[in-house]
């Protein structure tokens, strides 16, 4: 009977369903009866017992717990230990057969013995389910319990042993702690304690795997050079340069230079938006100096750079401030959406950081964002700001930050304007309002009214000049986006019709990118040579 108790200690876990069979039982049961503890929901032992009138005579029906209490654990333990031995069976302490006898009685089955073996077997020969399992290596058992408690403390290592790196195929470093495979993992805590949490161990993965977290590589810091004007002049004006060069060179690949070849380059210089004017002027030009010879497509880049510097060259101009009027004011008009409000920030960075007191009035009163966004752009380039709330009269802003500014002692007032082309009457009609107010406190003022042209509008542009040229009496120029544009001809084409100083241009969002026009720099760019 303690040989069923003990087999029952040690097999907890097995599935209900799948009770050791009679015979099995039977065959594993090699002392008398009278020694055993009950299992009284074994019903071939308890019929085995009811006839022998042993103690499960004496045992009611819940009896296991009441049966293993106390004192009787420990006789009843003893000469089981002694069994084991026949078995390959290293039994367990005294508190886990406690604790095991609590489980049985939970699930009330047999199951294979898989927390008895000793933790040097390796992971290939652990016990699978089935008696088999049963004839594993095991080492020799001790006959009373002072040597089962002993022999336990020394066999159950507190820490999963190391095996030699060789026997370790599949693993990622040359040693690690020995696992049972997943699924067999013993049911109870390390150093035999029942109470303890069992310690979390890896899987073995096969090779070519890893646990743990993934290790995200930091990105490599690239230190971007910081490139000169021209170059990022260059890069932005990419677009234009490659698309009108790439035209040049496959127009005049083995071609000598005759009447229609002239002709198909004339055509092509207008199409890209540089006007009819400089068009004539490049193939007038060329023909003078290379009528009926060979021309390549550099030749024709070169003079066209030539040409289209001659052109830009009167209205390349700084931005003239006269500062004994403190303020000088600044009117900027344009289409809504040409980069009026970007401009004035980046204006605003250059004169504040050469130490000049800037204010900047937002006369935009149509749109919150724009309010905002100067607001912004005063606070970064640390000037001063004036706003009123939306749809408030803009001329009465542009007054209120004229007195101001005059009061503050600015150098340089830049009031941003609203820019609506298809409300043209009503957006003509502020503009012509804001002038004439600024004008009633120095007739003189505004004293410079600068247009932004968004490069990408291409020949759109040259109509908006002539528009707010009128209106708004128009004398200065800034280009922007002409980054990313193979458009970039236009402002030749509005410099040559216009003849209006061209002050800076804008090839990107950022702060830095917004330079003094150079007209030999710009041709260069846009025939795609270098400086
Ligand atoms: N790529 C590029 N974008 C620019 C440039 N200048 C301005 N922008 C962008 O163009 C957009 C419009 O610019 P804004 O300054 O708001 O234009 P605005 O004329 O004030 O517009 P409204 O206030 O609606 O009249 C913004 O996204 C700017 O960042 C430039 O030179 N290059």
């Amino acid at each position: 009977m303690a040989l069923s108790f003990i087999k029952k200690v040690f097999t907890f876990g097995k599935p209900a369903e799948e009770p050791v069979p009679a015979a099995v039982e039977r065959e594993l049961e090699p002392r008398s009866r009278d020694e055993d503890l009950p299992v009284a929901d074994d019903p071939v032992l308890a019929e085995e017992m009811d006839t022998a009138g042993g103690p499960a005579a004496d045992i009611d029906e819940g009896g296991v717990e009441a049966a293993v209490a106390d004192d009787d654990v420990e006789s009843a333990i003893l000469p089981a230990a002694d069994q084991l031995s026949d078995l390959g069976v290293v039994p367990l302490s005294l508190l886990e057969a406690e604790a095991a006898v609590e489980v049985q009685a939970e699930i009330q089955a047999p199951v294979d013995i898989v927390a008895g073996i000793p933790p040097s077997v390796p992971p290939g020969h652990l016990p699978h389910k089935g008696g088999d399992h049963l004839e594993t290596d095991a080492p020799e058992q001790p006959d009373d319990l002072e040597d089962v408690i002993e022999k336990l403390t020394e066999e159950i290592p507190t820490e999963p042993e190391e095996i030699p790196a060789e026997d370790n195929v599949g693993l990622e470093s040359s040693s690690q702690p020995i696992s049972p495979p997943v699924g067999e993992m013993p049911g109870r805590a390390e150093g035999g304690s029942p109470a303890a949490e069992p310690k979390p161990q890896s899987p073995v993965l096969p090779k070519g795997f890893a646990t743990g977290p993934k290790v995200v590589e930091p990105e490599p810091v690239v230190l971007q050079p910081k490139l000169s004007w021209f170059q990022r002049l260059r890069n932005g004006l990419a677009r234009t340069s490659s698309q009108l060069t790439g035209q040049i060179t496959a127009l005049f690949t083995k071609r000598k230079l005759d009447d229609e070849t002239l002709q198909d380059l004339e055509d092509l210089l207008i199409q890209a938006d540089l006007g009819v004017e400089t068009a004539m002027r490049v193939t007038d030009t060329l023909a003078s100096e290379r009528y009926g010879k060979d021309v390549t497509g550099e030749d024709v880049t070169r003079i066209m750079a030539s040409e289209i510097a001659k052109v830009l060259k009167p209205v390349a101009k700084p931005l003239q401030l006269d500062l004994s009027h403190k303020p000088h004011v600044i009117l900027v008009v344009g289409v809504n959406g040409t980069g009026k409000t970007t401009t004035i920030g980046k204006l605003a960075a250059k004169l504040s950081g050469a130490g000049l007191k800037v204010m900047l009035a937002a006369g935009d009163t149509f749109r919150a964002a724009a309010i905002e966004q100067l607001k912004i752009w005063a606070d970064r380039t640390k000037s001063e700001f004036i706003g009123t709330k939306l749809g408030a009269d803009a001329a009465g802003l542009a007054y209120d930050a004229f007195e101001q500014a005059k009061a503050k002692k600015c150098d340089v007032l830049i009031v941003d304007t609203a820019g609506r082309l298809q409300n043209k009457a009503e957006l003509m009609a502020e503009l012509e309002k804001i002038v004439r107010v600024l004008g009633k406190l120095d007739p003189d003022a505004p004293h410079t009214v600068l247009q932004t042209l968004d490069a990408t509008t291409g020949q759109n542009a040259l109509s908006q000049v002539e528009i707010f040229r009128n209106v708004a009496g128009v004398n200065g120029l800034i280009m922007t986006k002409l980054d990313g544009t193979a458009r970039g001809g236009i402002l030749v084409a509005i410099s040559a019709k216009h003849k209006l100083p061209v002050y800076f241009i804008g090839v990107g969002e950022g702060v830095e990118d917004l330079e003094p026009f150079e007209a030999e720099d710009f041709a260069h760019a846009i025939a795609g040579l270098g400086q």
